[in-house]
C-alpha cells in the first residue's frame, strides 16, 4: 500500500535523491549531507570558542576585582569613569559599534551595574 507521499511522487532513485537535497539535516538547517557534516564540525569549534572566551571573561572579571578592591580599600570609588572609557574605545576600534556594546556588557560583569 504507497503512502499519500510515494503515491504523489513515484520512488525513482532521482526522486529519492531530489527530496534528499531538498530535506533540512535535523538541527543544522542544511540541505545536504556535507552541508550538515560541515556546519557540526564548525559549531564544534564555536563550541569550544565559546568555552575559553567565557573562561577568559571570568579571569578578567577576577582581574578587574583585584583592582576595585584595592582602589575601595584605600579610601576611593569602585568605578573609574576615565578608564572604561578607554575600555570601551579599545573594544570600539577593533569591532565598531557592537565592540561599544560587547564591552558595556563586560564592565557590568566586572563592577557591577552604576
Ligand atoms: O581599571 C580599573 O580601574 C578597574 O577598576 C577595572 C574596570 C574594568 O573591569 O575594566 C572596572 C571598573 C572600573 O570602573 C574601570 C575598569
Amino acid at each position: 500500500m504507497p503512502t499519500a507521499r510515494t503515491s504523489a511522487h513515484p520512488e525513482t532513485a532521482a526522486h529519492t535523491a531530489a527530496l534528499a537535497e531538498t530535506t533540512a539535516r535535523p538541527g543544522t538547517g542544511a540541505r545536504t549531507d556535507d552541508a550538515a557534516d560541515l556546519i557540526t564540525g564548525a559549531r564544534e569549534r564555536i563550541d569550544a570558542l565559546d568555552d575559553r572566551i567565557i573562561g577568559l571573561i571570568r579571569e578578567r572579571t577576577a582581574v578587574s576585582a583585584v583592582i576595585q578592591e584595592a582602589r575601595i580599600t584605600s579610601g576611593g570609588r569602585r568605578v573609574n569613569l576615565s578608564r572604561e572609557m578607554e575600555v570601551l574605545g579599545h573594544y570600539r576600534d577593533a569591532l565598531g559599534k557592537p565592540g561599544t556594546a560587547l564591552a558595556m556588557t563586560l564592565l557590568e560583569l566586572c563592577r557591577g551595574r552604576v
